[in-house]
């Protein structure tokens, strides 16, 4: 489908991956792309108008569900990591989820001169025994003009009673090298290492450099955070709202080798930074719903 968008032409292609599963491709008019699965809700690549892929994706990932797919942006929900008694992340990066043709409708900011998609994920029967919520998730992947990836997130209680949720973006980058990389954003704050069983630590003042494995939750972060690519010439930037928590993930060489669906030396070339909600989790009551934003975008440097 073409649409035009703010005096340019996007595109929205919904094409058959390999695997059987529908995938939607969103162009955004000048060149960007970005590509999504059903399975998961989860984007897959993010490319720029020159075609650099921006998400990393493992040489090994499966593309098998209910295993969500090593890299792109899997979403947990309802549940981060293992804080709580579901499967690790949560169910939805698991799930199929389907294309909402009418979704409720969301400001025109999130729709004005953008390709965009909306997803939706219910809980089936069976999702029910295991989490005992009943909740409508709508997700709207966009590309802007500049390339800008955004993910708005709705989460509405349709249940007779409220329920709380923790959710993350886990955001693979594709990086040069993680030796070379850092984040800005995250100097001072506290955070929940989960290396030491989520003991809370205070970030010592600067940059977050790596020369080992991290698996730390920032808690009330800042709304930007931004991670520096040098040999690549490119700055990550990680806007969000409703999201107060960052995650920041590298396996390093011992863990990526425990990992099936990962390459032993893997680890370099990524980098997880996720828009989270964790520490206080989201409760809903009755009737009520949860937007969060993630946009993220890429600046070239010198
Ligand atoms: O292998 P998974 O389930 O995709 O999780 C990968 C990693 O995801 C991170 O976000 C978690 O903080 C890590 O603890 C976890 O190892």
């Amino acid at each position: 489908m073409d649409v035009s968008a703010g005096g340019h032409r996007v595109a929205v292609e919904v094409v058959k991956a390999s695997n059987g599963i529908d995938q939607v491709v969103l162009q955004n008019g000048r060149g960007a792309s970005a590509r999504v699965s059903l399975h998961g809700g989860q984007v897959l690549s993010w490319k720029t108008r020159r075609g650099e892929e921006l998400l990393f994706t493992s040489s090994k990932a499966i593309f098998k569900p209910p295993v969500a797919v090593r890299g792109g942006i899997p979403i947990c929900f309802p549940q981060f990591g293992s804080h709580g008694t579901l499967e690790q992340h949560g169910f939805a990066r698991n799930k199929i989820w389907i294309i909402d043709d009418n979704p409720p409708l969301l400001p025109p900011y999130d729709s004005n001169g953008k390709a965009y998609v909306d997803l939706l994920l219910k809980p089936t029967e069976n999702d029910l025994k295991f989490w005992p919520h009943n909740f409508e998730f709508r997700l709207r992947v966009s590309l802007n003009e500049d390339g800008h990836l955004t993910l708005t997130s709705r989460i509405r209680n349709v249940d007779g009673k409220p329920f709380s949720f923790s959710i993350a973006f886990h955001t693979y980058f594709s990086i040069s090298d993680i030796s070379e990389v850092r984040i800005e954003g995250l100097e001072t704050l506290h955070y929940l290492d989960n290396l030491l069983q989520k003991e809370c630590f205070t970030d010592q003042g600067n940059t977050l450099t790596f020369e080992s494995e991290v698996d730390r939750i920032y808690v009330n972060s800042p709304d930007v955070v931004a991670v520096f690519d040098h040999e690549n010439k490119r700055t990550f930037f990680i806007k969000k709202q409703g999201l107060p928590d960052v995650v920041v993930w590298n396996p390093w060489d011992k863990k990526a080798k425990a990992l099936v669906d990962f390459g032993d030396d893997e680890y370099k070339q990524m980098l997880c930074v996720d828009g989270a909600a964790i520490e206080k989790p989201i409760t809903l009551r009755p009737g009520e719903e949860w937007t969060g934003r993630l946009e993220i975008f890429v600046i070239p440097s010198t």
